[in-house]
């Protein structure tokens, strides 16, 4: 394809993306099934760019002031992720000329919103809660791509059996710093062309969330409600643990999700995993398991704002207000899942959120407003799940990771015991 010809689609992208109406990956996917003919080199130039766009908006639309031609047309040649041989095939001898000064420009004395590039409603909790210091470093971890991790399914392969398939198809991967599940790939291989893959060996799965599956400690046997399953992510993971015995219920208001669960349990050779849709956590159904559960997981609806490195559109799409709703929701979940539990039973609740206004506020008020259940600190559960480093993980008693500490996307949790 012609360079300026990539580059009038990279502009069209970003016109689609910029709107920020629907979430990016959604905007790509549709615009790769419209534009077929596209290869891969050139799908990866297009998307990364529209990425980089969406994590530096402030910055780049800064610097997209200067120089001429359309907006969309300037944040392309600055934001360009495919090879700059090519970019420089399609540019004139103005665009040249000003696309090298504005990349010779010392960037360091740029105000904080152009160099960190939150909004200020999401930059300012996180100043606080960090200091200077960790803040910037997260703001810096924002802008990397996150790495492929994988969970591997020890009722298929032990991890360094599945790591020495990998290796035979020419992908390396190291096992993950924290989960005893895990392996980490660098790059993005086909893995759906693998045997290992199909035959349900590997879930591609964030170390993160392989942790918060762990912390349930869901065992062999046992009752237990993944409450906000959605496509089943840590249900393979929990279903796993218990051995492929007992009954794992996974609940979730969005039937379209739990739909995408089902080609993963049919490779994961899961036949505990009862899937439901459910209209809300009140329902009927939900109150005839009340105190018959042991363990109950709810990985409640949240922000996301803990995963901007796989879904940079997400701060500029998320608001104080939106943060304000899901805090209802997500007090209202909690409460009605904790009625499952049996005593003696666990129950976590996690997030992807970096926020406190979705994290620790909403389990202190569980807490206060729920006696019988007991806090449990989290890296006690954690040690008891064979995750090494656990206090590494641990904030104050709760699951606090952070992609620039721990290179997972952010996650919290909090663990009680019903008495
Ligand atoms: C963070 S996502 C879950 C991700 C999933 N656990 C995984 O590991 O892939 C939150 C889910 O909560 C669901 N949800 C929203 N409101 C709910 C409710 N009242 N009861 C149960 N699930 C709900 C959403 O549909 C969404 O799938």
């Amino acid at each position: 394809m012609h360079p300026n010809a990539l580059i009038d689609m990279s502009c069209e992208l970003l016109r689609a993306v910029l709107q920020l109406d629907t979430p990016a990956d959604s905007v790509v996917s549709a615009f790769f099934r419209k534009h077929k003919g596209l290869g891969q080199r050139e799908r990866h130039a297009l998307a990364e760019t529209a990425y980089t766009v969406l994590r530096q908006r402030p910055l780049l639309q800064h610097l997209a002031q200067s120089g001429s031609g359309p907006t969309e047309r300037r944040l392309t040649l600055l934001a360009w992720q495919g090879n700059a041989a090519f970019l420089r095939g399609a540019l004139n001898q103005t665009e040249l000329q000003w696309l090298e000064q504005v990349q010779a420009l010392d960037k360091s004395s740029l105000a904080p919103k152009l160099r960190h590039n939150l909004p200020e409603w999401l930059a300012q909790p996180l100043l606080e809660r960090l200091g200077e210091e960790q803040f910037w470093q997260l703001a810096a971890s924002m802008n990397e791509q996150a790495p492929l991790d994988l969970r591997v399914n020890t009722l298929k392969a032990k991890r360094e059996e599945a790591q020495a398939v990998l290796a035979a198809a020419g992908i390396e991967a190291e096992p993950t710093p924290f989960s005893p599940l895990g392996l980490r790939i660098h790059g993005k291989p086909a893995l759906s062309k693998l045997d290992l893959f199909n035959s349900g060996g590997i879930e591609v799965q964030d170390e993160g969330s392989q942790l918060l599956a762990l912390l349930l400690d869901a065992k062999r046997g046992e009752m237990v409600v993944d409450f906000c399953a959605g496509a089943g992510g840590k249900t393979l993971a929990l279903g796993a643990a218990m051995r492929n015995t007992g009954r794992l219920y996974a609940f979730d208001t969005s039937g379209h999700r739990l739909a995408a669960m089902k080609p993963r349990l049919a490779r994961s050779g899961l036949s505990n995993v009862y899937p439901a849709q459910i209209a809300h956590e009140r329902e009927e159904r939900i109150k005839r398991l009340a105190g018959k559960i042991d363990r109950v997981l709810v990985d409640a609806p949240c922000s996301g704002l803990g995963t901007l490195r796989r879904n940079p559109d997400l701060k500029w799409r998320q608001s104080l207000f939106a943060i304000k709703e899901l805090q209802a929701k997500q007090t209202a979940i909690l409460a009605g899942a904790a009625r499952l539990l049996k005593p003696g039973g666990r129950l976590v609740y996690a997030t992807c959120s970096l926020l406190n206004d979705e994290n620790e506020v909403i389990a202190e008020a569980f807490g206060a407003a729920h006696p019988q259940f007991k806090a449990l600190p989290a890296n006690e559960a954690l040690e008891r799940a064979h995750v090494e480093h656990a206090d590494r993980l641990v904030e104050n008693g709760y699951l606090r990771l952070w992609p620039h500490l721990h290179q997972t996307d952010g996650f919290f949790a909090a663990v009680w015991e019903k008495q």
